[in-house]
């Protein structure tokens, strides 16, 4: 790993869970030219994909609420108001998308754009996201939701109205990055 950039004289693994946790000395080059020695930690635990459904004649979007340990031992309540969401594990990503749509939500489509992958914590985890959107109906409820039980997941289904999100991003109800970033970009077209 190096490119004209950076060079990576030393990969200290500090923890190797879950996720992993890594130290790394490096050469990064300046702007001036010279080569400065640094020190850096990443959590890597891969990528993942999100996404938001709408539904255009009710006028809801999807959403779920789980419980969130590192939000819970920074000050929040836990229990998180996201998108759907999950690991890519290495799979494809769209195809990643539907499943974990089938899986959280119950809901199963077939159409899902692509928006961008985004680095949601570039100075300390390795991990981008793949954004998608989509549209639902209420009839189309394929499967139960509510996450994999034996993963210790429960998860419950929100149907949201657009201009009630919009507000519960006002008044922090909804305080997930890529929630916030996906229904905002579905307000933004909807103008
Ligand atoms: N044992 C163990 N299990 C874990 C740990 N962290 C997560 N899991 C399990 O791994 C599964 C992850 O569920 P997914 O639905 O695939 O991912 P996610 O937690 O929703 O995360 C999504 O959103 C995050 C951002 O908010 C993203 O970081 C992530 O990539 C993904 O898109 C869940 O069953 C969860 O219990 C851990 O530290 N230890
Ligand atoms: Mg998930």
């Amino acid at each position: 790993m190096a490119n004209n950039l950076f060079r990576i004289r030393e990969r200290t693994v500090l923890s190797d869970d879950w996720g992993n946790l890594a130290r790394y000395d490096f050469e990064l080059k300046t702007r001036s030219g010279a080569w400065q020695a640094q020190r850096r930690e990443a959590y890597d635990r891969g990528n993942g994909v999100a996404c938001l459904l709408h539904d255009p004649e009710g006028g809801t979007v999807l959403l779920i609420r789980q419980f969130r340990l590192p939000a819970a031992v920074n000050g929040h309540d836990g229990m998180m108001i996201e998108v759907p969401a999950g690991m890519l594990d290495g799979a494809d990503p769209k195809q990643r998308m539907r499943e974990e749509l089938e899986e959280e939500t119950g809901y199963r489509v077939s159409e899902l754009d692509h928006l961008y992958d985004v680095y949601m914590s570039p100075g300390s985890v390795t991990e981008y996201l793949s954004f998608y959107q989509g549209t639902y109906d209420r009839s189309d409820r394929a499967a139960e939701g509510g996450g994999n039980v034996e993963e210790g997941e429960d998860i419950e289904v929100l149907h949201v109205l657009l201009e009630d999100a919009l507000a519960m991003i006002r008044t922090g109800e909804i305080c997930d990055a890529k929630t916030i970033m996906l229904i905002q970009h579905l307000a933004l077209e909807r103008r």
